[in-house]
């Protein structure tokens, strides 16, 4: 996929706990003679729509029919985030709660850092706080025609009747995605997809230390409230989708800076709800809230993503220099991400590429032939040393490498300090998986993570009459 669906002609639905994002700025140059604390002279105001709203901005961004329902008090916060949603395009039925405040978040700032965070917020799951029948009246006539609806629950009491919510939701078959909060998840049953962090996770399922375990726990819960999937976001460690009865797909994080991680998990259920209601499968769905993610960390505050910036991270960057191609261990993983959103094939071989002769050239054209990127992986002067004897390699690995890149056949070089790149073919899981035909297949390491995870070793023709040793051993004679 090296295009993005069209999301102008979704028209998706975000109900659940809105809140205005307040940020007093200025500067922090003295400690307070009253108090050991800092004194931070404000000179700048900039409001912004969080929480469920945050979920509808980052829809809007993206060109989505964005319908944002919610409850705000009677106040001046109200006011702002009414106009901050329509000024996204956002159209906004906000249900009044005239006896609370519209929950807010003010941030004091200091050169971009949190002094303090001041909350105004009273539980509106409180009888009587709103209005509950005609918000939901307003949700079941607004689901009747959205193609997909997000249930951004903050915990602050807008959905504390999400389960009738959902059933709106499924008795109207539209798929409906859901931020989790709190510990009781048996109220979300039936959801098409939840999205908690890891913490949010945790919190219900208990401490998942490893990957193993937090496939298990969560594919557990996953069937006791019989979810189409669960997407676990993992911060720094990207995100994990399970779904019943399939393999669970681990994407690495593609973020390339990170300034302020607020509101990642709005990004990340707005695009992946937004790309299946424009019509993407699941897994492309999961691809591009994770490259949306990435962006939006990127950012200062709770942040947006446009099209032409998740359009700018599909699409390759222009012609590269070959010295661009030689990759360390985890730029390679998230360059193979990248790679595997826009639908690409990837092969990966591997080698110690001492002396390049025409046989290797063959073998690696007809390598990346059988799919759209080549990944070359090859042995560390140890390691070319332990398998080869004391005098080999004699060329370092940093030239063995440059070599390769230079080749048209060639898309990326990465280098191995092992005997064997199992591991490394463990981390990257090329669909295809490449060895000369001097090895069968149970021999080439690493063939047994590729095909349990759905990819094939293939065995390429040996090229008679070259080889690196042969052509020592006649340089070497009188
Ligand atoms: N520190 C980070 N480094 C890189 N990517 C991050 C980081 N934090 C978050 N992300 C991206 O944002 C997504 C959502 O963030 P996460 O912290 O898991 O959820 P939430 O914002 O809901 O707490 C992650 O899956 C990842 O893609
Ligand atoms: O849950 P609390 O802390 O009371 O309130 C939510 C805030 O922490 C912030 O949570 C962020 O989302 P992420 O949770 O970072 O994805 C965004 O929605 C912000 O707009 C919002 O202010």
């Amino acid at each position: 996929m090296s295009q993005l669906p069209d999301f102008t002609r979704a028209r998706v639905v975000v109900a659940g706990d809105v809140m205005l994002d307040r940020y007093w700025s200025g500067s922090a140059s003295r400690i307070s003679p009253e108090a050991p604390v800092p004194v931070v002279q404000i000179n700048a105001d900039r409001t912004q729509a969080g929480g469920a709203a945050n979920v509808a901005l980052n829809l809007a961004a993206l060109g989505v029919q964005t319908h944002l329902l919610g409850v705000v008090g009677d106040d001046e916060p109200a006011q702002l985030l009414a106009q901050r949603v329509t000024d996204a395009g956002i159209d906004a039925q906000f249900t009044p709660s005239p006896d609370y405040p519209t929950i807010t978040k003010l941030r004091v700032m200091s050169r971009n850092q949190q002094v303090i965070r001041l909350d105004f917020e009273m539980s509106l799951a409180e009888p009587g706080a709103f209005d509950r029948a005609a918000f939901t009246a307003q949700f079941r006539a607004q689901v009747q025609q959205a193609d997909a609806v997000i249930l951004s629950d903050y915990g602050k009491g807008t959905l504390s009747d999400v389960a009738s919510l959902i059933a709106i939701c499924r008795a109207a078959g539209k798929p409906v995605t859901v931020d989790p909060k709190g510990r009781d998840y048996a109220r979300y049953t039936g959801a098409t997809l939840l999205t908690p962090n890891m913490a949010e996770l945790e919190a219900v399922v208990g401490p998942c230390p490893d990957e193993a375990t937090l496939v298990a726990k969560a594919t557990q819960l996953m069937g006791e409230l019989q979810l189409f999937a669960l997407l676990v976001t993992r911060s720094e460690k990207g995100m994990s989708l399970l779904r019943p009865h399939r393999e669970p797909l681990h994407l690495p994080t593609v973020a390339r800076e990170v300034y302020d991680v607020t509101g990642a998990g709005d990004t990340v259920i707005a695009t992946l709800t937004a790309a299946l209601a424009a019509g993407s499968d699941l897994e492309t769905a999961t691809r591009l809230s994770n490259l949306a993610a990435g962006v939006t960390v990127g950012k200062l505050g709770a942040a947006t993503v446009t099209p032409a910036e998740l359009q700018a991270q599909l699409t390759p960057d222009g012609p590269a220099s070959s010295e661009s191609l030689l990759m360390a261990e985890d730029a390679l993983l998230q360059w193979v991400e990248a790679r595997r959103t826009r639908g690409q094939r990837i092969v990966m071989t591997n080698g110690c590429f001492d002396l390049l002769h025409v046989g290797h050239l063959r073998y690696l054209e007809q390598a990346r032939a059988l799919g759209d990127a080549l990944i070359v992986a090859v042995n560390s002067d140890d390691s070319v040393r332990r398998l080869k004897g004391p005098t080999r390699p004699l060329n370092a690995a940093a030239d063995r490498m440059r070599v390769l890149a230079g080749l048209k056949c060639v898309d990326a070089v990465v280098e191995f300090g092992e005997d064997t790149p199992a591991r490394l073919i463990g981390r990257v899981l090329p669909q295809v998986l490449v060895k000369g035909g001097d090895y069968t297949v149970e021999q080439v390491a690493g063939h047994d993570v590729v095909e349990a995870a759905g990819g094939q070793t293939v065995i390429l023709n040996f090229h008679d009459g070259y080889s690196t040793t042969a052509t020592i051993q006649r340089a070497q004679q009188p």
